[in-house]
């Protein structure tokens, strides 16, 4: 597939087959698609979290209960976001020329482009993105980073200082709510913790309801913060076998924890399924960043955990990309593969 999926929507008169999606990869109830909740998402204040234990244990039901959370009071200015969402918007707006320097080369992850083929009949996701190495900075490739625009880099830059300060708050504030030692995730994490963008594009489609956006997945990253745009919203995730929708709450930041973290806390955080609907009318932007240990150090449940009443419940193993990638080709989700 060398077509960007917004060149498909703009050219052709038919769905092309490969994007059609499957009944057997739905999961959840699809009758009950977009089924709201009599309380929604919980809404997390940040700045709470080190001074009230009553934030401490809403964090800990909405993780144990959602897998996710809206961030509020986090300490980004909501003028900084529409920053993130601009340079966002400029990305895909470049010509097709320009866009087209960034290319991912075939077998590589990074870069502009669509969903990477895996294997022969896999649905392909309705969506175009720029995946980019932002931390350690001695793994960032800017031959993928739009050229000539120092803008861009510089507001990446800061989101990605700005987002490694809340990852540890978080981070911290999770231990605490488990009675853990508030170092013990991030000791994990090693001295070149890594961070990556991705900046997801979702075209309008003519074939709104035959398509995804993205297919039902769990994030491999420890923790996800997810910048959604302020109209157009898509996201869903699945609670007791429902989809429910994630909306756009203004200047929040939808904070998901994944798939490092359910194995650090001994699958006591569950990381959450989730998957994107686009809209027949409206273009869709959003920025998620991932961010995990180091690649090269092993992760594995905390010391305090494992006691004789709840043993360990996942290896130690180096959950890196490729790791990922190769369950995802044989059709597995790596968490289940890291079950002992
Ligand atoms: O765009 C979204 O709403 C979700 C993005 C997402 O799940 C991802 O990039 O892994
Ligand atoms: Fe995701």
């Amino acid at each position: 597939m060398n077509n960007q999926v917004h060149e498909i929507a703009a050219h052709c008169d038919q769905l092309p087959e490969r994007f059609i999606r499957k009944d057997d990869e739905e999961y959840g109830n699809i009758t009950n698609a977009s089924a709201s909740s009599p309380t929604g998402i919980p809404v997390i204040d940040v700045s709470l979290l080190t001074s009230s234990h009553s934030e401490l244990d809403r964090l800990k039901s909405a993780i144990t209960t959602w897998g996710c959370f809206q961030a509020i009071n986090h300490g980004i200015e909501g003028s900084f976001l529409d920053k993130v969402r601009e340079i966002s918007g400029l990305f895909f707006n470049l010509s097709a020329d320009e866009k087209k320097k960034c290319l991912r080369e075939e077998n590589d992850i990074e870069g502009y482009g669509n969903d990477m083929v895996l294997s022969d009949n896999q649905t392909l996701d309705w969506t175009d993105r720029l995946y980019l190495n932002v931390l350690p900075q001695d793994q960032k490739r800017l031959q993928f980073w739009p050229q000539n625009h120092t803008y861009f880099r510089e507001v990446v830059n800061e989101y990605c200082s700005k987002i490694e300060f809340i990852n540890e708050v978080i981070l911290k504030a999770l231990a605490r709510s488990l009675n853990l030692e508030e170092n013990c995730f991030l000791d994990q994490y090693g001295t070149a913790s890594k961070m990556i963008a991705r900046f997801n594009y979702y075209p309008p489609c003519p074939w709104a309801d035959k398509v995804l956006g993205l297919k039902p997945h769990s994030d491999g990253s420890a923790i996800t913060f997810l910048l959604q745009g302020k109209e157009v919203e898509g996201l869903q995730v699945l609670k007791d076998g429902q989809w429910f929708g994630v909306p756009s709450v203004p200047d929040a930041l939808t904070i998901n924890v994944v798939d490092q973290m359910e194995i650090m806390s001994n699958g006591i955080f569950k990381s959450p399924m989730h998957r994107v609907l686009v809209s027949s009318k409206d273009q869709r932007i959003t920025v998620a960043m991932f961010c995990m240990p180091q690649t090269e150090k092993d992760i594995g449940p905390v010391d305090g955990l494992i006691t004789d009443g709840t043993p360990r419940l996942y290896k130690n193993v180096t959950y890196s990309i490729e790791f990922y990638l190769k369950n995802y080709q044989q059709g597995t989700r790596s968490i289940d593969a890291c079950k002992i």
